[in-house]
């Protein structure tokens, strides 16, 4: 009789059968970590998210509970998917880490703001906080850069009524401006023919922050050019040196009696400190100015513009919202006057618009990994130390028991007392995220949002291009999920 196999047949057979056996071996749980989908070796369950893994992993949140675990390539993730848990497992000190992602580790390294931890985390973010929060010469020359890029936002639109407008990267010229200039205190005139240097190398950094390449960043060593790997460096790199030179010249130019800017706030504080332990002393000092300078661009430049882009979107589809808001803005602000913050909370249904426009479109799907420091029981889970977490914002926010069975729909009276005169805040709509780590820049991107919609809806109509109608929503999934690109019009309104 002929054996079934040939002995290199059976020797590969059984080793094939061995590595499984010692891979589930390898990465069997304690009884206590969450339930989830079997991962296969190698790839965990990464090919299971197929193209729209936001659906996946509502589904695996409808199977597991607001608690599960799932392995991306060979990392350990545990993903939240209810509010309430996000918000009291973020308070938890124990969940500030970072997982060591190799995409974000190229901008700070380990310092900074978004990829640090321990002391210069809370040091760095403490500081960055108050001077974009604080009332003062930084706060109230804030909302006047803002003012300013909404007009000069309106004055480009003036000029294009009546033709086809992209509205996919409309808004990385006002938005890249208006943070440059917060940082530097430099403006550059986005809206003219040749495209500013700042904004060109931006533009370069956020193709890679809206690309798949974060949630599987093994495939830098497949194909670094095809997945961006080469590019993200290269231009990572360009616009260090654009921070770098701002740094220098502030330097020999500081007048430490009248800071003027992030980087002159941050050098007056570099001159302050005496402790030699600090992260604010010295050579430590200069570069975590150059990783801060880094993460208030990369993590503001590209979330903000996209969720503008999507607020257009959604207008374009719903007149209805259009008109309710302009009614409100004629009431309270009239025909001339420049809209301002101070308008902001007699402008509820505005606002509302931007609440719902957060949820609906949630461009951070998943916010930001974070790790745990230490083996943590939460809700009868072991949360082991070093496992990721991921808070799954875009289940929450699409969840039909929480927002009604209008989920899908745009609807800005969700966020509004019955009367629809006062925003009512839902306690689901967790954008920033929450916790310890919640956004910094939250403050600062409502009101840029506030600002710019209020603007562009006090003067204008937003209509459909005849020769490319929009129909329906589309999205490009990414770390920070953008509209696929799509046309639309504006009218005068008066
Ligand atoms: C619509 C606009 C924005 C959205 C939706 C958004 C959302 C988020 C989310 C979900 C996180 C992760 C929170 C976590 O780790 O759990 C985050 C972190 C962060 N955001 Fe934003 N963000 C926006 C705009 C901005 C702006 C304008 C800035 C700065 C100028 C900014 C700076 C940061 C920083 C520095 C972090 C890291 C915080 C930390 O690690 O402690 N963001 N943001």
């Amino acid at each position: 009789m002929t054996p079934l196999l040939t002995f290199s047949e059976a020797a590969l057979t059984l080793l094939a059968l061995l590595m499984v056996f010692f891979y589930f071996w390898k990465t069997r749980k304690d009884p206590r970590y969450p339930p989830g989908p079997t991962p296969i070796p190698f790839f965990g369950n990464v090919l299971q998210l197929g193209r729209d893994p936001s659906k996946v992993m509502q589904n695996w949140a409808d199977k597991y509970g607001p608690i599960y675990s799932i392995r991306m390539g060979n990392e350990d993730t545990i993903v939240v998917n209810d509010s309430k848990l996000v918000k009291e497992l973020f308070s938890n000190a124990s969940s500030t880490g970072r997982p060591s992602n190799p995409i974000l580790r190229v901008f700070g390294g380990g310092l900074g703001i978004v990829q640090a931890q321990g002391n210069t985390w809370e040091a760095q973010r403490r500081f960055t906080l108050r001077k974009l929060r604080d009332v003062g010469v930084l706060k109230s020359s804030i909302e006047g850069f803002l003012v300013e890029e909404a007009s000069t936002l309106i004055k480009y639109l003036e000029r294009n009524v009546g033709k086809s407008i992209s509205g996919k990267g409309l808004f990385n010229g006002p938005v890249v401006n208006s943070l440059w200039r917060i940082v530097s205190g430099e403006t550059n005139d986005w809206d003219s023919p040749v495209k500013p240097e700042i904004l060109k190398r931006a533009e370069n950094c956020t193709r890679t922050v809206s690309s798949g390449l974060m949630f599987a960043p093994f495939l830098r060593h497949i194909a670094p050019g095809f997945f961006g790997w080469t590019e993200w460096v290269k231009s990572l790199q360009s616009y260090s040196e654009l921070t770098n030179q701002a740094i220098e010249n502030h330097a020999r130019n500081l007048d430490p009696n009248n800071p003027q800017d992030f980087i002159d706030h941050y050098l007056v504080e570099m001159q302050d400190t005496t402790d030699q332990s600090s992260t604010f002393y010295r050579e430590n000092g200069e570069l975590n100015l150059r990783a801060v300078a880094a993460d208030l661009f990369v993590a503001g430049s590209e979330t903000s513009s996209a969720t503008l882009a999507f607020a257009i979107l959604f207008l374009l589809l719903n007149k209805e919202a259009q008109r309710k808001a302009q009614l409100e803005l004629d009431q309270v602000v009239g025909s001339f006057s420049q809209i301002s913050l101070s308008h902001k909370t007699s402008l509820p249904y505005t606002e509302a618009i931007v609440l719902e426009t957060l949820r609906l479109s949630t461009i951070a799907p998943f916010a930001i990994p974070h790790r745990m420091l230490e083996d943590t029981m939460f809700h009868g889970y072991l949360l082991p130390k070093d496992v990721t977490i991921m808070s799954d914002l875009h289940a929450i926010h699409h969840d039909p028991k929480i927002w009604g069975p209008d989920v899908n729909s745009f609807r800005p009276e969700r966020f509004l007392n019955q009367t629809e005169t006062q925003i009512s805040r839902h306690e689901s709509l967790i954008s920033f995220g929450a916790g310890r780590r919640s956004c910094l820049g939250e403050g600062l991107a409502k009101d840029t949002l506030f600002l710019f919609i209020a603007s562009i809806l006090h003067k204008f109509n937003i209509e459909q291009d005849p020769q490319n109608p929009v129909f329906k929503v589309e999205t490009q999934f990414g770390m920070v999920v953008e509209p696929k690109p799509f046309k639309f019009m504006v009218s005068l309104r008066n």
